[in-house]
Order: C-alpha cells, then sequence, then structure tokens
C-alpha cells in the first residue's frame, strides 16, 4: 500500500462554536475543538453527537451556527474536497450482500476517481492490509460482523486519504475481534500516516489506540486532551508475587505483612469503584523510594518471588469515576449506579474488564470532569459541561 501524504503539525479539525439542532434535539452544542494529526478518539453515549459530528465534517449536513474545518478546508464551502481526501466508515450495516469484497472495495475507488487498474491495484493492497486477502472474493453476505467490519475499513482507506473517519468500527465485535480492528486502527496511523478520528461509546477502549481523546455529551464537549493526560502515573505501585509452600497465598501473606508494617495496601483498583480485583494484585500507596525498599525487603523476608512492582496509570474512565464519587461525597451514585468504562449501553458495559453494567434504563453519562479543554472557546471561558 502506498503510504498517504502525511498530515504533519497541522490542525487537522477545528470547530468554532458548531452547533446542530434539530426541531427536537440539539445534536451539538456550540463545541469548540481542534484536533491534530494521529489517532484521536471520539468517545460519547448514544445519542451524543459523534455521527453527527462527522456529517458536518464531511460537508454532509449543514451546521445551525459555527463553523469547521477539515485538512484546511470549509465544511460549509469546500465538502467534495474534504471528502477527496477523507475516507469514511459509517456506523451501520450498508454493505450489498451479493458482490465479494473485491468488486464492492473496486467500485468504492472508481467512485472515488480512480482509473481501474488503480483501482484493483489499490483494492488488493488494501484487502490484505485489513486482512481479508484470502475471503476477498467470496460473496459479502456470508461474512462475519468482523469480516464486514474489515469491509467497511477498507472502502475508508482505498483512496488513499489523509484523514479517516471511523463510525463505531469495533461495534458487534468480540473482545477478540475489538482488539484487532484497534490493532489495525493503530497502523492505519503508524505505517501509511492516515491520520484517524474514531468513534466509540467505550472510554476504556480507545486509550490503547488513540493519542487524543475528545469525550461529548449531549453534544456538548466535556474534555479533550492527550491519552496520557487522562492515563497519567498514579502514586500507586501495582503488586504481584508469587505462592509458595510455606505461603501459599503469598499475595494475602505480603498484605499481612505490609499492614503490620503500617502500610496502606488495597486489592481493588484505587478509584474505581465497581471494578473488580485482579488476581494476585495489590495496590500499595507509594510515599517514596523507601516505599520501594520496604516491599522488596518485606517479599524477601518472606521468601516470595517478585513478579512485577510498577507504577499504574489511571485508566481513562477512572478520572471520570473519581470526580463522579467527589462530587457525590465520595460514595457511589445517587441512582446507585457506578460509572463504568461504557458510557453507554449497559450490555456492552457487562463485556468491558471490570465493568459493573448499568441498569437504569437510561444511559450513564460520564460526569463532566473539571474540562481541560484542547482549545478554549475564544470568550475564554470553559466550555460548558452537561
Ligand atoms: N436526522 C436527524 N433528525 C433528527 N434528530 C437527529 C437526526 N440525526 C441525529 N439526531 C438526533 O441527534 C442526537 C445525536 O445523534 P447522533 O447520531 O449524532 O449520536 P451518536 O453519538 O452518534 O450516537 P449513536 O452512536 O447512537 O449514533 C440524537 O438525539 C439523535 O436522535
Amino acid at each position: 500500500m502506498v503510504p498517504a501524504t502525511t498530515v504533519d503539525d497541522v490542525t487537522v479539525i477545528v470547530t468554532e462554536s458548531l452547533s446542530k439542532r434539530y426541531p427536537r434535539v440539539t445534536a451539538l452544542d456550540r463545541l469548540t475543538v481542534d484536533i491534530g494529526p494521529g489517532v484521536t478518539g471520539l468517545v460519547g453515549a448514544n445519542g451524543a453527537g459523534k455521527s453527527t459530528l462527522i456529517k458536518l465534517l464531511l460537508g454532509l449536513a449543514p451546521a445551525s451556527e459555527g463553523s469547521a474545518a477539515v485538512l484546511g478546508l470549509d465544511v460549509a464551502t469546500e465538502g467534495g474536497a474534504i471528502r477527496e481526501r477523507v475516507g469514511y466508515m459509517p456506523e451501520h450495516d450498508c454493505l450489498p450482500p451479493d458482490v465479494s469484497a473485491t468488486e464492492f472495495v473496486v467500485h468504492m475507488a472508481r467512485m472515488s476517481g480512480l482509473p481501474p487498474t488503480a483501482a484493483r491495484e489499490r483494492t488488493a493492497d488494501t484487502l490484505r492490509h485489513v486482512g481479508l486477502y484470502e475471503e476477498r472474493y467470496r460473496p459479502i453476505g456470508g461474512y462475519s460482523t468482523g469480516m464486514k467490519q474489515r469491509v467497511k475499513l477498507a472502502q475508508a482507506l482505498v483512496h488513499d486519504p489523509q484523514l479517516v473517519f471511523l463510525d463505531e468500527p469495533t461495534n458487534g465485535l468480540d473482545p477478540v475481534g475489538r482488539d484487532e480492528m484497534l490493532g489495525l486502527i493503530r497502523r492505519v496511523y503508524t505505517e501509511f500516516g492516515i491520520s484517524v478520528l474514531v468513534t466509540s461509546h467505550l472510554l476504556g477502549e480507545l486509550e490503547r489506540t488513540c493519542d487524543h481523546v475528545v469525550v461529548i455529551d449531549g453534544g456538548k464537549l466535556l474534555r479533550s486532551s492527550a491519552t496520557d493526560d487522562f492515563t497519567q502515573l498514579t502514586a500507586s505501585l501495582a503488586v504481584e508475587v508469587t505462592d509458595t509452600d510455606e505461603h501459599p497465598d503469598g499475595t494475602e501473606a505480603l498484605r499481612a505483612a505490609l499492614a503490620r508494617a503500617g502500610v496502606a495496601v488495597t486489592t481493588a483498583v484505587p478509584g474505581s469503584q465497581g471494578t473488580a480485583p485482579a488476581a494476585h494484585l495489590l495496590y500499595v500507596e507509594a510515599t517514596g523510594e523507601e516505599t520501594y525498599d520496604l516491599l522488596r525487603d518485606t517479599v524477601a523476608d518472606l521468601g516470595l518471588g517478585l513478579v512485577r512492582m510498577e507504577q499504574r496509570r489511571h485508566r481513562i474512565s477512572e478520572v471520570f469515576q473519581s470526580d463522579e464519587a467527589s462530587r457525590s461525597g465520595g460514595g457511589s451514585r445517587s441512582d446507585g449506579v457506578s460509572r463504568s468504562d461504557d458510557v453507554s449501553r449497559s450490555d456492552d458495559a457487562a463485556s468491558a474488564p471490570g465493568a459493573r453494567a448499568a441498569h437504569t434504563g437510561a444511559p450513564a453519562r460520564p460526569a463532566a470532569p473539571a474540562t481541560t479543554a484542547h482549545r478554549a472557546p475564544k470568550d475564554g471561558g470553559a466550555p460548558d459541561a452537561a
């Protein structure tokens, strides 16, 4: 696959007070954000306005208010030029069942203006890249959900865009399929230099894939930060030890010894209520070098093997959980629902590692943390939080 033109050191997407109002609902509400090159996650519950933002950025629907530019092109007047340079993977199933992946992707390449030979070559390259080369002549109707998602990704990449919009590409995939798709998405940028805007209702799944995360709720910006800012190092150390004949439960032996030494130890992931503790992991509050020394000596005195001792990172969801906990006095939510990775559907929350499903019927929404918008609105005020 021929690498795309890399977009370096430019703002890939800029929106300024962008709004979209339908008769009964405001889908986007004065959204102001800058997005640079790389892989950016756009996270929000169902109905948060993610698909609407993509449609506006592609110039497929007019904004009610405000402005936006993609690759320096105005969405209001240069939609055609934007769509030449941008690939789009829609959320919903939109594939013809009776044609093969090759026929479909060649057709999409021709629609994008590629000559017949180039269209066939690019199709073969792109299908190989997404892992569909062997099955490329089979009708799409017989494909699994994961294969269909790959066809949708291939057609978004076939015309060698500078940027792709991927709307919920992991929808309907099992955990293995999700991981594979997220790996593919990461490689779209690292191998081909194509910047990515990928939407998801799962906060957690994007932290491994994205350089930057934008969180929206009710059409408003909640937060826009580098992923590292969300997942900065915490003061706690994750410690894992082996069991021995003398201490069949090494973790418990270490916990008891540390407690006797007056060290704060927990088996639950700090700051994440409702998250199941990982087996054989202790979290120790680190107060300085002496904590490392004490841990090493205690493990040695007990005769245990030290498997790992590492400073742990916040998970993105914890940023929202801890804020919510502090707003409700440190306890759980008044409705009894704890935050999870999933900012939307309870069925997916149940499948997210360590997540507890919300069963209120209403979508669980992230609380607004102290907003650190990537770019403050021009009036200098903080963007509205829902
Ligand atoms: N054409 C439309 N007419 C009226 N309302 C719409 C239209 N498109 C979207 N909406 C409404 O705008 C809001 C935002 O929808 P949008 O599809 O952008 O959300 P989303 O974050 O992409 O969620 P999902 O993942 O469920 O699609 C929703 O309340 C939706 O019902």
